[in-house]
């Protein structure tokens, strides 16, 4: 597309996460102050399929940097997997003259985004939205950094009555295919042992570690277990805290563990600062990346300079996981 940016629509897409109506408000009132017309499309691609978008201006963006959530609202929108869905969201952006699209989403947004770009030359720009924070390319995605000091609250609470009791607490937290807010939340909260989809840890490994633990006398344990988590990746139905809990009582008779499942309360609440501010700076990047030309890339932030990877880089690559965090986990549970 040769023509010059001028209309652009911003969408939010995938999982919602805090910190996507601050990258909103950052997307909206920078292009306005460049002279961008913006629109805000409802519902992910969604709205563009359905043509349902509205004109925004710098007012539609008040007060909604600390809320949680999406007012653009969000959606999983299977017709955009198809050409087909894909060829009716380019007619309606044409139709309006909107060339040039800012998408907060995660990798499956962005796969939508890269498939666009590629197939009617849309320019797309990706802003890493999802508290999973399982994008490569940046060190921070939006809502990661308020949803692990949400599972932080809770299993600092978790923790009071286990020690109370002296029981073990299996704790699920979010990740479907990503161990990154178990692993910070797990080594924030002084857990003894983390369970993610990246790391074949086996039932035995944690019945061995137990037992070592008893007879040091060590009386409480928490476990924190991302939703994601395979004790036997061959047999991918058996998932997360239950099952954990599950095996460990078969095996271990007489123990007695509560699960607790933390849930969609990761995904809500006002976003934190610093979710705020990384929100604020990629919006505002994003755009400048759109009127300097610079297409089809995610907005990064690596070791504090903005960095740009492109699309199909993005999705392709996956954010590799400190090696020492899984050492400072056994050594600092001893
Ligand atoms: N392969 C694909 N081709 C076209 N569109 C896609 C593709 N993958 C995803 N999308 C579009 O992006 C939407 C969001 O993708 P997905 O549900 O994977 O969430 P995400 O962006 O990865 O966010 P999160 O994982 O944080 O929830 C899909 O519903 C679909 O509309
Ligand atoms: O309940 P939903 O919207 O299907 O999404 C759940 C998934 O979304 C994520 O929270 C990412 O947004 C994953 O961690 C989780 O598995
Ligand atoms: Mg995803």
């Amino acid at each position: 597309m040769s023509t010059k940016v001028n209309k652009i629509g911003v969408l939010t897409s995938g999982g919602d996460s805090p910190g996507m109506n601050a990258a909103i408000r950052a997307v909206v009132r920078t292009g306005i102050y460049y002279g961008l017309e913006v629109f805000g499309i409802m519902r992910g691609y969604s709205g563009i399929i359905e043509d349902d978008m509205f004109q925004m201006s710098s007012r539609s963006v008040a007060n909604i940097i600390q809320r949680g959530g999406t007012i653009l609202k969000t959606a999983r929108c299977k017709e955009f997997y198809n050409e087909e869905g894909r060829k009716k969201a380019f007619a309606n952006l044409q139709k309006r003259g909107i060339n040039g699209l800012v998408v907060i989403g995660g990798d499956g947004s962005f796969t939508g985004a890269y498939k666009l770009s590629k197939e009617f030359g849309i320019p797309c720009i990706g802003i890493p939205g999802t508290i999973d924070k399982d994008l490569y390319g940046t060190d921070f995605t939006l809502g990661f950094d308020t949803a692990a000091n949400t599972a932080v609250q809770s299993i600092d609470k978790i923790r009071d009555t286990a020690d109370s009791h002296d029981r073990l607490f299996i704790v699920e937290v979010m990740g479907r295919h990503a161990g990154y807010i178990a692993l910070h939340s797990g080594i924030a909260t002084g857990a003894e042992h983390i369970l993610m989809p990246e790391v074949n840890t086996t039932i035995e490994e944690i019945i061995s570690s137990l037992s070592e633990q008893e007879k040091r006398k060590k009386l409480v344990n928490l476990v924190i277990v991302a939703e994601g988590y395979m004790p036997d990746p061959s047999n991918p139905k058996i998932k997360g805290a239950n099952e954990v809990a599950r095996l460990l009582e078969e095996r271990l008779k007489g123990l007695e563990i509560r699960v607790t499942i933390l849930g969609h309360i990761q995904r809500g609440g006002p976003p934190s600062c610093i979710d705020r501010l990384i929100a604020s700076r990629m919006g505002y990047h994003a755009v400048e990346s759109l009127l300097e030309g610079r297409y089809n890339v995610m907005v990064g932030i690596l070791n504090n300079n903005m960095h740009y990877t492109p699309l199909e880089i993005a999705i392709r690559e996956k954010q590799k996981m400190g090696e020492d965090w899984l050492d400072i986990v056994k050594i600092l549970a001893s």
